[in-house]
Parts: C-alpha cells; structure tokens; sequence
C-alpha cells in the first residue's frame, strides 16, 4: 500500500452553542480535514483544527505545512513502513503539530486497515467503549447552572466547567454548579491559563474547605510558567493536570521530575499526532501518572483518532473528547459511535469513517 496523494479540504460546523474559554470564543469548528488515498484505492482521514492561541495553527500554515513539507516528504512511501513515515512527519518541518496530527491519524487508520483490525486493537486494544464529559462554557452563573442541569438531563455524569475569564466569580460560578448537580456528578474545572500561581491556590483551597469536590483542576497558570504549576500542584489536595504545559514527549517527562502537575492531558494537536502521543503514554506509564485525552474543537474524525487511542491505552484514564457532541451537525458516515456521554468503538477496520462530505464523496 503505498501513499499515492494527499488531498485536503475544509468543513465548518455551527456549534450547538457558543464555545467560551478564558482564551477564546467560537461559533464552528471551522478545520482543515485531510485524505490520504493509497494505490490500492484505500483512503485513510486526518483532521486540523487551527487552534491559533494554543497550538500557533492556522488554516493557511496546515495548509502550507501539508501540501509543501509534508506530502513531498511522504508521497510514495509504504503504509507498511509506519515508523519510516513518521520519521519524515515530524523531521519535515519543525512545529505545525496540527497538520501533523491529521496526516499522522490517517496514515494511522491505513495502517490498521492494512491490518484489518480497527484501530484501538492496534494501538493496545483494551476496551470498546469509553465516557467523555462534557464542556459548560464560561458565562454567567445563572447561564453555567442552566447548562450544566441540561447536561446531566442529557445523561452525562462528568462536566468540564471552564473559568479563568474573570477569576474573582470562579469560586461562586463551581460552588452554584456543585449545589445545582449534587454531590454525584464530576466536576473537572479548566482556568485554560487563566489564573495566577497564588490565585490559583487561593480559589482551590476555598473550594476544598466548601467540600466542594473536584476530580481535577487544569492549566491554572500560563502555560510555560512551570513554576506556578509546581507551586500549585504542592499547595493543594486537588489533582492538577497539565493541558497547555504538555506538547512533546519531553514536556512530559519535565512535568513529572518537577512534579508540576499530578496528571497530563494528551491531545493528538500538542503532541503532532498519535506517534508522539505513544511516548507520552509510555513515559507517564513508567511513572504511574494517568493521562486525560483531550480535544481542541474538533469534529469527529479527529476526535475519532483519539477516542482509538484512549481505547487502546489503559494509562488514559479520562477522556474529554466532547467535539462532536459540541457540533449541530455529524456530516460523516462510519467510526466510533458517540451517543452522549458513551463513545462506543466501532469494529470495522481503521478509525470506520468511510465517508466525509467535504470531499464530495
Ligand atoms: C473541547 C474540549 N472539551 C476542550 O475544552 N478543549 C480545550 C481547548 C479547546 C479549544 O480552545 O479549542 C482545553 O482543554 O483547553
Ligand atoms: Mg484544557
């Protein structure tokens, strides 16, 4: 099977409701989607969305990353040669982890249809169906509690409640969502940077003598300030997760000997795709620290990829991979099924999407 074109494409998707994070405010998923077509007429599919304030990627640099890096370097490579593609992937070009995630999960699910196994049964294989949280945007407190009341209503039992827009509500924002859900429900809070290192310790401790249970706080300082998560991650009970600290395999590693954070979120746009999100998994393995998957805002092929991964790994122990259920639309066919909350792994080779609008198929 060897890789004989690379096509991409856009989709814009209208969000259910508006996505707001301490960073930034979106109506779609507006991403490059990519097909890699092989010459057996076999088609493998990737996904980039240009998380411009996270990852530094734009529609214009996926684009040009792919179609003048990227595709001469691999074109007219074997599938079967996995690990001599990656090789190229990410020695083509430096950074632009996003079009190399998408490139890397459609080379992922040719190489798992060349093995007619579906992909989470390459990748390890351990179980057919995963729970994802869903994510109540940062707004009013009235607004969040609506929201939040709605979600569990829609079956979920984990919701990912954004803060750190403005710090001082944040305290009131958790303690009105944890009163109007119970005691029941999980409550992941993510400050998407947005807090500093003291404010942060101060907003977690007042929540902690309030009883007020979470099963994690993540990214509460900027992302580079390893010093503000060690500091964090030392004064209080909760379990901190690194989200925007954490891109490369090296990251990971700088994380646990600091003891920067108690978990990390692995997302396939930091890491550059699936290849490089292995060795995350393997070095927080060796040191017992379990993982988040997480998502940008992403539809469900790339969403799908990761689903297969923390399908396959057993160290990823959490999963907000809620894109989709984001999404108003679904304009694929096949894949992983996400029926709210339950993401049920789908038992057809590859990552099961056989068809995707964009490309007029
Ligand atoms: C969509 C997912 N639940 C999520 O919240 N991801 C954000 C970043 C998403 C973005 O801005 O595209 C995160 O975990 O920080
Ligand atoms: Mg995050």
């Amino acid at each position: 099977m060897k890789i004989v074109k690379i096509e991409t494409a856009k989709v814009n998707i209208p969000l259910v409701t508006p996505f707001k994070t301490a960073l930034r405010t979106v109506d779609s998923v507006n991403d490059i989607v990519v097909r890699i077509t092989t010459d057996d007429g076999q088609t493998g599919f990737g996904e980039a969305p240009p998380t411009a304030v996270i990852t530094g990627d734009t529609h214009g640099s996926i684009l040009s990353a792919i179609e003048e890096f990227i595709a001469p370097a691999i074109v007219g490579m074997e599938i079967e040669n996995l690990d001599g593609i990656m090789k190229k992937l990410h020695g083509c070009i430096l950074k632009n982890s996003s079009a190399k995630a998408a490139v890397d999960m459609a080379v992922y699910d040719l190489f798992a249809k060349s093995c007619g196994k579906p992909l989470y049964k390459i990748l390890g294989g351990g179980r057919g169906e995963i729970e994802t949280d869903l994510t109540i945007s940062v707004n009013g407190v009235e607004e969040m509690v609506v929201d939040s009341l709605k979600a569990v209503s829609q079956g979920f039992r984990i919701l990912k409640i954004k803060v750190g827009k403005e710090s001082k509500k944040d305290v009131e924002r958790i303690q009105a969502i944890r009163q109007a859900v119970g005691p029941d429900i999980k409550l992941r809070i993510d400050a998407n940077q947005g807090w500093s290192a003291k404010e942060a310790v101060k907003i977690i401790r007042t929540l902690e003598e309030m009883g007020i249970g979470m099963d994690l706080v993540e990214q509460p300082v900027n992302a580079h300030d390893f010093e503000g998560m060690k500091f964090v991650t030392s004064q209080v009970y909760t379990p901190i997760l690194a989200d925007e600290s954490v891109f490369s395999p090296e990251d990971a590693i700088r994380i646990i000997r600091e003891r920067a954070a108690d978990l990390i979120n692995i997302k396939l746009m930091k890491t550059g795709g699936i290849h490089e999100a292995l060795k995350i998994c393997a070095i927080a393995e060796s040191f017992g620290m379990e993982c988040m998957i997480g998502c940008m805002l992403e539809s469900k092929i790339a969403v799908s990829a990761a689903a297969h991964l923390a399908a396959g790994r057993g160290i990823i122990t959490r999963a907000d991979l809620d894109g989709p259920s984001l999404c108003r639309e679904d304009p694929y066919i096949g894949g992983p099924v996400f029926d709210g909350p339950k993401i049920v792994m789908n038992e057809d080779p590859g990552m099961g999407i056989s068809r995707v609008a964009a490309f007029g198929d």
